[in-house]
């Protein structure tokens, strides 16, 4: 099996979740999509649901699928979110934003009763870090944001090169918010509720991928199966 039916394997144990009637978090990337695609699926054949999609794309695909999309100042609460992730470890925490969406993928997993994370099995970490975190900044004074980053850094025990997001196109990556995006390789987090904090006090970081506490199960597809994981 590769990895885009591991994917869609994940994606489609988390929609046994869905219930009628329910308000969701629709998430963003490859694994996110196949979601997206089979939740469209049932709503053609007749659930009522309605979404808020994390992302620009995810919002043309649920439109696409003819999912009913809502937004966060319209409703109260979302009753779950199903997002893909980068890294997650055994505590569930995560790093996401490797497709740029970090920051709605955050606002609406907050918003969120339950997030459940589709993964192919690869993702699953001991330690968070060996995937690059993705830091949304705001472009001015991006050296001193630079810098405040590498303070929390060493001041988290860690350390590593970082690296504006480049598009295909060469040009600086673009956030839906506007904002851009700092990549650091940091290699083992071995505190990332403390880096976290620390982050979260800068000035110039609009948000970064370390989703603390927010994923409350986690489903992994892997060659030997499926597996799913609480957050205890
Ligand atoms: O955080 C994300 C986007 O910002 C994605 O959830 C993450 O990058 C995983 O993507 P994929 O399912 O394509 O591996």
């Amino acid at each position: 099996m590769d990895m885009d039916q591991l994917k869609r394997q994940a994606a489609a144990r988390a929609l046994e979740h869905v219930r009628d009637g329910m308000k969701l978090g629709l998430g963003t990337g490859s694994t996110a999509k196949h979601f997206v695609e089979l939740l469209g699926e049932k709503v053609a054949g007749g659930m009522k649901v309605v979404g808020v999609p994390t992302s620009e794309a995810t919002r043309a695909q649920a439109e696409a699928c003819r999912i009913p999309l809502t937004t966060l100042d319209a409703i109260d609460r979302l009753d779950l979110t199903v997002d893909g992730a980068d890294e997650l470890d055994p505590a569930l925490n995560l790093i996401k934003g490797g497709g740029g969406a970090l920051l709605r993928e955050k606002i609406v997993a907050a918003a969120s009763d339950r997030m459940i994370v589709i993964a192919d099995d690869t993702k699953w970490v001991d330690v968070l870090g060996r995937f690059p975190l993705p830091v949304e900044v705001i472009p001015f004074g991006l050296a001193a944001t630079q810098r405040a980053m590498a303070t929390a850094f060493a001041q988290s025990g860690v350390s590593g090169q970082m690296g504006l997001r480049k598009g295909r196109d060469g040009h600086v990556f673009v956030t839906d918010g506007g904002h851009w995006i700092v990549d650091a390789h940091l290699g083992r987090i071995t505190d990332a509720p403390h880096l976290a904090g620390l982050l979260s006090l800068i000035p110039g970081v609009v948000e970064h991928g370390l989703f603390i506490g927010l994923a409350s199960i986690a489903v992994l597809a892997g060659a030997q199966g499926i597996r799913v994981v609480e957050r205890r």
